[in-house]
Formats: structure tokens, C-alpha cells, sequence
């Protein structure tokens, strides 16, 4: 298959049925079958594009070096008409079985790979599950007064939060979301050429004073024995530093893949304790299918929350390799409080972030990552440093009582809390559910929201409270997050998609309200069950 020889849409279709892992950038389409385990973006990153238009994915992950590059996977020109597929760790089926004795058979040129390929007139749409998600619920509109089954009811809480989503926000069908993508690239270029990627080292130097004073203040107290004292102010500097590990992990600061990598170990493994690696390779994912219950693992949080009427039944993770979130009694109990639990367990979360750290790095079946091979180790090294000056230095020489060292470990570990609730605000409150055929941007700025701040509040932010305009732009460096956001604003107004920001009380409340939501849904199924079990009725009126 020669490089400009020209590839439809069914042919696309048979070499995924063949096992290709197919993406297009452009007209190109792209073969990386042989790069899946050598990426430094990771394997998922890819499966997640199999079968899609990933050119808006492509191009803000990259720099311009790299996007060269990936000619040479180049084993075609596309031709025809496109529409994205579901890509087959989302659940989309790639079968050849009808043509299997027919080599020479030709795939139809409309294929459909999903239900959810096929929008509904009307204004709602009506999605299947994934076969994957082995989640069997009638593709119908319920009404509320039909007698409801637990499955009824779950496959009319999923559809309202579909519905929503699809009035609040532009059209789906192709032209309207190919003029938004087009609309999408003319602004990415727009920032490149105002010099919006170029990063203002000198921010760099104020952020550093303040991570100083933090440190200092640590030391400071630590030697007076004011135990804790000193832990609030590390855990502080610890909320703070993580910013710039976020900033490297994705390589906003100098753009240089080495550079930015050795920064984020720095400041994540040797300062915080905390695997770079793990991080970049569950945020990455997080970034590409953003808010969707089966493949971001950000809202993957069962038993102790759900954002999602869809975690009301036993949900696989593609991204923890279909383990399966099951929803059980003990779900059932914990979701009833989760809207309380929510800030206390958002205090204790660091201690999380070790466990998966280290799931991360004793991996066995971690991929080789080509040439980012050197992370694992430099990672492994650098959290055996940070458990040397926080686990010995500070705990066992500086602090005498083990009473103490208990009251500073906890201490300064639940004062990172703003940072944990930080991290979740922007999403939490926000549609989870899949639109067949929505863009990258309309995806992005539908499920991410921004927080309203001051300026000179920004460095209690550290930038995620841009939010949206970082998950459109990845790589740009956080200063100028503030500077993007009126363009982003404009492309808003323009396109007619909702831009979402509150202020941080306010993204509170509406993360709450989230939780409490989907508590009352839980509440509901539960009655529909036991309505069922009293009666022998299907359900509930
Ligand atoms: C569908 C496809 C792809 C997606 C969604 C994707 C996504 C990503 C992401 C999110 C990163 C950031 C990783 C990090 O810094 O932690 C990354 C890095 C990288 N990716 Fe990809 N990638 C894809 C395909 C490719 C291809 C085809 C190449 C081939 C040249 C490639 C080469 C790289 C390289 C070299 C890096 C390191 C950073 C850089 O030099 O730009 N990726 N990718």
C-alpha cells in the first residue's frame, strides 16, 4: 500500500477489522500499529483515536517537530466522504464475519460500527451502550408516568442527561461540528502566530520566590518545633509546586520533552512524593476522553463518588484494563452521603495518589514508551529521594515523638485539600455523557468549566481555573491562560457553545448539587428494586 494511494472510509473499516490501529490527520491516514508500545503519549492515546479524525487531538499534543514526523506513518490519502467510527476500546465493533470466506468482497460504503452512530431526528438522540459496557437498556424515551424498572429508570436518568446536553448545545449534525472544528483550527493558529505557546520565563522566577518562602517557612518552623505549623506550610508549598509538575507534565513550560519530563520528576517524584509518569499517563487519557465514565479515569471513583447517572451500574474501566467498577451495596450505602463526604475525603486524598504512584511504576506490563524508556527508572529514583528527606530527614531525625510525626504526616497532608478539590471542580459538575459526532472543542468546553477569579487571586489557582481554555490548548503555558481567554470567549459566541464559568463558591455548589443528584437517582433505583421485590411489579409509577 504505497503512501499516496487513496483509502475510503470502508477500506478504513477493513483494515481495523484486520487489527490496524488507523487514525486520520487530515487526508492522511495514519498506521501505528507498530508505535502503540513505543509512544510517549502512551497506548491509550492512540486507541482512543483508532477509527477517528484525531487532527484536532494530534495537533495540540505535539509540537511541530513531531507532527512532521508522523508522515512516515502515513500509508494513504483519504477519499470519500468521513464520519468518525467508534474506535473498538470504546466499543465499537469491527466485524468482517458476513465477508470472512470473501476475500474480495467489498464492504459496504456505509458502515456503521454502533447504534450510536445513527442520530435521531427530533432533537433527542437515542444512544445504545457500547456493547462493551455489557450494559442492556432499551434505546427508547421513557415517560414518567410508565411504571419504571431499576433498568427503565437508569436508562431514563442516562437519556436526561443526553437530552440536556443536546438542547443546551449546538447541533451534531456534520456540518455544524465540521464548521466548529474549522472554526477550532483557525484559533489554534491564531495563537501560535500571537505567540500565546511562548513561555514567559520570568513567571517562572515569581512562582519560584513564593515555593521558596513556603519551603523556608517548613524549615523555619520544623526547627523551632512547632510541628504544626511547619506541616501547613509544607503541604502549602506542596499545593503550590504541583502546579508547575502540571505545567511540565504537560510540556507548557520549555516545550521540550526531556526538559519538561525532568521538571515534573523533580517537583512530582522528588519534592512531592508522587509518580510524573502515572500522572501524565492518566491525564493524558483524561485530556482525550474527557468526563466519559467508561474511559476517563478522573471521575472513576467508585464506591466513594458517582458523577454520573452511568456508575449506577457496574461500569469497566477501559482505562484500568477493564476492571469492572461494580456497583454494589456498598456503593449504594457510601453514594447516599457522598455530597458529606465529599470534603473529608478530598482532605485525605494524597494518600491515594501514593498508592496509585506506585501501581504505576511496579507495573509489569508497562509499555517501553520508546524513547521516554529513562522515566521509569529517573521516577523510581527520585520517590526513593523523596522518601529519604520527608520519611527520614523530617520524620525520623527532625521530629522526636512518634506522636508528632503522626500529627505531621496528617497535617501536612490534608492541608494540600484546596489542590484535591481544585483538581476536581472544573469536571465534576459537568455532562458525562457521550454525543455521537461531537467535535473535539464542543466536547472539551461541554464537560470542562472555568472558575472566575481575580487576577491577582491566580496563584491560588495555578492556572486550573482556566480550565477549558487549557483543555482546548494542552501545551500552552499557564500564564497565558488568562490572556486566551477572551478568544476563547469570542469562538464561544461565535459557534454558539456555552462557556461555562463560575466562581469557586459557586463551581462548589454546583459540584455538590452534582453529587446530590446523583445520590437522589441512586435513592430512586433503590426504591424501583425494592418495589419490585415487595410487589413483583416491574417497577415503580
Ligand atoms: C492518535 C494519536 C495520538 C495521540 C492522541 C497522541 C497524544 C499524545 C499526547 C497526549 C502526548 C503528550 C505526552 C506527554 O508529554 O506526556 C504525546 C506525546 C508524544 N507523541 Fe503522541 N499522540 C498520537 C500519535 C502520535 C504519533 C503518530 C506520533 C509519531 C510521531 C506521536 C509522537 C509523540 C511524541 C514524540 C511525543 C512526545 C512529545 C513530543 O515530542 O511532542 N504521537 N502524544
Amino acid at each position: 500500500m504505497g503512501r499516496s494511494c487513496l483509502l475510503t472510509r470502508s477500506d478504513v473499516f477493513r483494515l481495523i477489522a484486520d487489527g490496524g490501529k488507523i487514525v486520520i490527520k487530515d487526508d492522511a491516514v495514519l498506521r501505528l500499529d507498530g508505535w502503540l508500545e513505543k509512544h510517549p503519549g502512551g497506548r491509550l492515546a492512540i486507541l482512543h483515536m483508532v477509527g477517528r479524525d484525531a487532527t484536532d487531538e494530534l495537533n495540540i499534543s505535539h509540537s511541530a517537530d513531531t507532527l512532521k514526523g508522523m508522515n512516515r506513518f502515513r500509508i494513504g490519502t483519504l477519499t470519500g466522504e468521513w464520519s468518525n467510527f467508534v474506535p473498538p476500546i470504546q466499543g465499537g465493533i469491527f466485524s468482517l464475519r458476513e465477508h470472512e470466506n470473501d476475500p474480495k468482497a467489498k464492504v459496504p460504503d456505509k458502515v456503521f460500527n454502533s447504534e450510536s452512530e445513527k442520530p435521531v431526528q427530533g432533537g433527542a438522540l437515542e444512544v445504545a451502550a457500547p456493547p462493551w459496557t455489557e450494559k442492556a437498556f432499551p434505546p427508547i424515551l421513557l415517560s414518567s408516568e410508565k411504571i419504571l424498572s431499576p433498568d427503565e429508570y437508569f436508562a431514563q436518568a442516562c437519556q436526561d442527561d443526553i437530552n440536556a446536553s443536546v438542547q443546551a448545545y449546538p447541533s451534531l449534525d456534520a456540518a455544524t461540528q465540521g464548521a466548529i472544528a474549522k472554526k477550532y483550527q483557525e484559533l489554534h493558529e491564531r495563537i501560535k502566530r500571537e505567540g500565546l505557546y511562548d513561555c514567559d520565563y520570568s513567571r517562572y522566577g515569581i512562582e519560584m520566590l513564593r515555593y521558596g518562602a513556603l519551603f523556608a517557612g517548613f524549615v523555619y518552623f520544623l526547627r523551632a518545633g512547632w510541628y504544626g505549623t511547619s506541616a501547613t506550610f509544607l503541604g502549602l508549598f506542596w499545593q503550590q509546586i504541583m502546579f508547575s509538575a502540571h505545567d511540565a507534565g504537560h510540556r507548557g513550560i520549555t516545550h521540550n520533552f526531556v526538559i519538561d519530563t525532568l521538571i515534573g520528576i523533580f517537583i512530582g517524584d522528588f519534592c512531592c512524593g508522587l509518580s510524573i509518569g502515572w500522572w501524565k499517563s492518566s491525564h493524558n487519557v483524561h485530556h482525550l476522553v474527557t468526563n466519559q465514565p467508561e474511559h476517563d479515569p478522573d471521575i472513576q471513583n467508585i464506591p466513594l463518588f458517582a458523577t454520573s447517572p452511568e456508575f449506577l451500574k457496574s461500569l469497566t474501566s477501559s482505562y484500568y484494563n477493564g476492571f469492572v467498577f461494580v456497583y454494589d451495596a456498598i456503593a449504594d450505602f457510601t453514594l447516599r452521603f457522598q455530597s458529606y463526604t465529599y470534603y473529608p475525603i478530598m482532605a485525605a486524598a494524597r494518600f491515594n495518589l501514593y498508592f496509585l504512584s506506585w501501581a504505576h511504576l511496579l507495573k509489569p506490563s508497562a509499555p517501553n514508551m520508546g524513547r521516554a524508556f529513562w522515566t521509569r527508572p529517573t521516577e523510581i529514583l527520585a520517590i526513593f529521594g523523596y522518601f529519604f528527606w520527608f520519611g527520614y530527614v523530617v520524620n525520623t531525625l527532625c521530629i522526636p515523638t512518634w506522636q508528632d510525626r503522626v500529627l505531621f504526616i496528617l497535617v501536612s497532608h490534608f492541608a494540600t485539600m484546596p489542590l484535591h478539590i481544585q483538581i476536581t471542580l472544573s469536571h465534576w459538575g459537568m455532562p458525562t455523557c457521550v454525543l455521537p459526532g461531537e467535535c473535539f472543542a464542543q466536547h472539551q468546553l461541554r464537560t470542562t468549566m472555568d472558575v472566575d477569579c481575580p487576577a491577582w487571586l491566580d496563584f491560588v489557582h495555578g492556572g486550573l481555573q482556566f480550565q477549558a481554555v487549557h483543555h482546548l490548548f494542552p501545551r500552552m503555558p499557564r500564564h497565558n491562560l488568562r490572556m486566551t481567554q477572551p478568544l476563547v470567549r469570542e469562538f464561544c459566541k461565535e459557534t454558539g457553545i456555552k462557556y461555562s464559568i463560575l466562581g469557586f463558591k459557586d463551581g462548589n455548589v454546583k459540584v455538590l448539587s452534582r453529587l446530590e443528584e446523583i445520590t437522589k437517582q441512586a435513592v430512586l433505583m433503590a426504591k424501583c428494586q425494592a418495589h419490585m421485590a415487595a410487589t413483583g411489579e416491574s417497577g415503580l409509577h
